[in-house]
């Protein structure tokens, strides 16, 4: 696999709103700047409780139905990035959505992606369900000057939501939530998954291999094409992680090598042709800036030395900045 991204095309947590009254203070409203579904989720639980229930059912519940959501920037920042090497990876094995952990070198890669980024604002992680891209994502923010702690949000029951509630505004502040979605995951890769890549090729051949890997609308036995998995992690960017960018949140994605492309794919408006001979490597960030309901690629950030990083964006500039007065 390549060590670059090699298509010749490819050259808060904020604002809890004051409580009001007296329970409500006890148990703060908005746990974190959350992702726009989240909030929409839990204002839908609102409605189908009762006043006097909800600070019992759900200690997290946010009045944000009646509070409009402040635009913060008209810009914002999205990371990409695909994990680091995973033990399958290694083994050269079909992996899908089979969830296998990072290998000690796609360790180290996390952890060099994180400190490429670590000067960029992250305000939302959104990674899959695949521990691959959670490991990514956990340990790049290790490396964030920032110092924030990311955390994953559980939304699967009310008790879940309850039991991880953070009872603290100023904890709350120094932390960045992390959303897991299946939408993000791994292309799935149908009869092909945990089988070896070079055995698959000698028995049908390289030709229909790679038309297998790279192709668009063709799907692996049993397996999602890369059209299938842009269905669902494209409507999900659209649905969840765009608007946010839209607001002026910074947003870091973990993902893997087809998810990803398929967003690549979204992003800088790659044909179906276009997309076959794009290649994401494992570990590797990249840089794109929202502005003006558009996406401008940024490449790959060198790492918090690169003065380029910086020179993107006024506002980037001006984050390093605050960084760099914070610490003196
Ligand atoms: O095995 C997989 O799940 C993917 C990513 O590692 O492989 P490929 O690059 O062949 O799509």
């Amino acid at each position: 696999m390549a060590t670059v991204v090699s298509h010749h095309l490819i050259s808060s947590i904020a604002s809890p709103h004051s409580p009001s009254n007296s329970k409500a203070s006890l148990f703060p409203k908005e746990p974190f700047n959350l992702p726009i579904k989240f909030r929409q989720n839990r204002c839908f639980k609102i409605e189908a409780t009762t006043a006097s229930q909800t600070p019992v059912l759900d200690p997290l519940l946010s009045p944000s139905k009646t509070t409009p959501h402040k635009k913060k920037s008209n810009e914002a920042s999205l990371i990409l990035i695909r994990h680091g090497e995973s033990l399958w990876n290694e083994k050269n094995l079909f992996t899908g959505c089979v969830d296998v952990p990072l290998t000690e070198k796609g360790v180290a890669e996390a952890i060099q992606a994180g400190k490429r980024i670590s000067t960029i604002p992250v305000d939302l992680i959104f990674t899959s369900s695949l521990i691959r891209a959670q490991m990514t994502a956990m340990l790049a923010m290790t490396q964030h000057r920032c110092k924030k702690v990311p955390i994953i949000l559980h939304d699967e029951s009310e008790k879940a939501q309850t039991w991880s509630h953070v009872f603290s505004e100023e904890t709350r502040k120094q932390s960045i939530p992390v959303v897991a979605a299946w939408q993000l995951n791994e292309r799935m890769y149908g009869e092909l998954q945990g089988l070896n890549k070079e055995e698959t090729a000698e028995r049908y051949g390289t030709q229909q291999v790679h038309e297998w890997r790279r192709s668009y609308h063709i799907p692996p036995p049993k397996g999602e094409s890369l059209e299938m998995c842009a269905e669902r992690a494209v409507a999900y960017f659209e649905d969840n992680i765009q608007p946010e960018l839209a607001l002026g949140n910074n947003v870091l994605i973990a993902a893997h090598g087809n998810s990803l492309r398929s967003i690549i794919m979204y992003l800088d408006k790659l044909t179906s042709q276009e997309v076959t001979s794009l290649e994401l490597s494992t570990g590797l960030p990249l840089l794109y800036i929202f502005k003006d309901r558009k996406f401008m690629r940024r490449g790959s950030p060198v790492g918090p030395t690169e003065a380029g990083v910086y020179a993107y964006t006024k506002r980037l500039a001006q984050y390093r900045q605050k960084l760099d007065e914070s610490l003196n």
